[in-house]
């Protein structure tokens, strides 16, 4: 976890929602309209009843948006099995799941390691408290706030005693919140102290994609002022 420095409000899309044949198109367009980094969701089917894409593509989308920070959400069974693919393709930092391997100390070696920085992530039927072991050992911590799998599900609010647990021991973690953020739940998960704001089908499917990063950007800030 970094020290000295309080938690700042970062926006990134998730491109689950977007034309994957676009990737690259998507991706640029997403930064151009002033989105902090980018969350691409990684799905094995086994992890989660859905599949995504892997490393490869990662490493063709690196090259064609070279600057982004490439934030990973690795749905996928024994997450420590692709660290170094991801790390050599281009990822910025790897957020993994804790129910997804039996070894998480290794898990966080090897992604330190490879040179990224190091996510965990919990489902929803997951206890908070498992993050505390841990903390010191992690750059941002994920409450999913629908279960993984698909984007477009409805948002969870009985997830924010999660996020206002962290924040208050926490105050200068990246706490990341993913699953149904819109306009409409941003307040919420504000509120609770979450200060990296994943969505995906609220902004790619919107007319105005910055005007909506713009919204949760100023939403989020306003109440990370009190922390
Ligand atoms: O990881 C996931 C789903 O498993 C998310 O990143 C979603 O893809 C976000 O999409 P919306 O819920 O915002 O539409
Ligand atoms: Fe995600």
């Amino acid at each position: 976890m970094s020290q000295n420095t309080k938690a700042t409000c970062k926006i990134g899309p998730s491109i689950l929602s977007a034309d994957l044949s676009q990737l690259a198109d998507v991706c640029n367009n997403m930064m151009d309209n002033g989105a902090d980094f980018l969350h691409l969701d990684v799905m094995d089917g086994h992890f989660v009843p859905n599949m995504t894409f892997g490393h490869p593509i990662v490493k063709c989308l690196r090259k064609h948006v070279p600057n982004a920070f490439f934030d990973m959400h690795m749905m996928v069974d024994n997450p420590q099995n692709w660290v170094e693919d991801m790390a050599s393709s281009g990822a910025t930092q790897y957020t993994f799941h804790y129910e997804a391997t039996e070894d998480v100390d290794g898990c966080i070696r090897k992604i330190r390691e490879a040179g990224m920085k190091v996510g965990m992530g919990i489902k929803p039927g997951t206890p908070v408290e498992v993050f505390d072991q841990y903390i010191e050992k992690i750059d941002m911590a994920l409450i999913m706030t629908v279960e993984p799998g698909f984007g477009g599900q409805k948002f969870m609010g009985d997830m924010m005693p999660k996020i206002e647990y962290l924040r208050k021991k926490y105050q200068e973690l990246d706490i990341e919140v993913d699953g149904g953020v819109s306009p409409n739940t941003i307040d919420q998960c504000a509120n609770a102290g979450a200060n990296m704001i994943v969505s995906g089908t609220a902004v790619v499917y919107a007319d105005d994609p910055r005007q909506v990063m713009n919204k949760l950007r100023d939403v989020c800030n306003e109440k990370l002022s009190r922390y």
